[in-house]
């Protein structure tokens, strides 16, 4: 428990979440015991800038599915600030906005192998650097490389090796394959429950919550809106 002695050390762990699966899961609590973090907290994205293009989950189910399957660990949490905020989640903001919540905190923001390989050519990425270290973790199919990153600023670290891909687990529930064990089994019943990477036929599934059609109904006026 932290004591106040110290600053708080908070990870943080973006992603799409689409959905969450036990990749995630083994490197957050990987991290979280290797650099003594006092709290992980999961921020679902609103939209990535580089999935801008594709066909996303409503943020909404992504973040719910995030708190069923953290919802066991103490040390974890879900944060909504990248949905609240809406447009383009950019890490840049997500950190100012983790900052403002806990003040004097050392910030840790994880990321797999991939994403890594990506983070210079992330918004502001010097100024990224200067406000939390990275941890970068292993992940089955990439190469952990520091892609010319300060040393000082970045970590690896290797994690049990989970070749899982949410790409994976939506493309096995489209063709009807089980995802038991590559997700936690709550997610598993949330995917059933509301018919997420099915082709929709929507009166055999459970009717979506009020925020997921406010947000689609959102989505389709700004997509209608980009395309005039
Ligand atoms: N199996 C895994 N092992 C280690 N890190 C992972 C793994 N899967 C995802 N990550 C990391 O978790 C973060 C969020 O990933 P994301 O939500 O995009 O999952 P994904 O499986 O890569 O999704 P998709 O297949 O839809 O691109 C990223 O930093 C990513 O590198
Ligand atoms: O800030 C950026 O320019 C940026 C570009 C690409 C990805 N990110 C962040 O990287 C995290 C992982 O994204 P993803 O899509 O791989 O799950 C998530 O928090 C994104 O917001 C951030």
């Amino acid at each position: 428990m932290h004591d106040g002695s110290r600053p708080l050390r908070i990870g943080i762990m973006g992603g799409t979440f689409d959905p969450i699966h036990h990749g995630h899961l083994v490197a957050a609590s990987e991290v979280q015991n290797v650099f003594g973090l006092d709290e992980v907290i999961f921020v679902p994205t609103w939209a990535q800038p580089f999935k801008k293009s594709g066909k996303v989950s409503a943020a909404e189910h992504r973040y719910l599915m995030t708190v069923i399957a953290t919802a066991s660990n103490n040390r974890f949490t879900v944060s909504r600030v990248d949905i609240e905020r809406g447009g383009t989640t950019y890490t840049i903001d997500t950190l100012h906005d983790i900052a403002a919540e806990y003040p004097g905190a050392e910030l840790y923001f994880i990321t797999g192998a991939d994403a890594l390989a990506q983070i210079l050519t992330w918004k502001d990425n010097e100024e990224i650097l200067g406000m939390a270290r990275l941890v970068g973790v292993t992940r089955p199919g990439h190469i952990l490389t520091d892609s010319g990153l300060p040393e000082d600023r970045v970590d690896f670290l290797e994690v049990p090796a989970m070749a899982i891909s949410s790409t994976d687990c939506r493309e096995r529930v489209s063709r009807g394959a089980p995802v038991w064990y590559l997700v936690p089994d709550g997610v598993v019943q949330y995917i059933r429950k509301y018919g997420l990477y099915r082709p929709h036929r929507q009166s055999e599934v459970t009717s979506m919550t009020a925020h997921v059609v406010r947000e689609q109904t959102a989505r389709s006026a700004h997509e209608e809106g980009e395309r005039r």
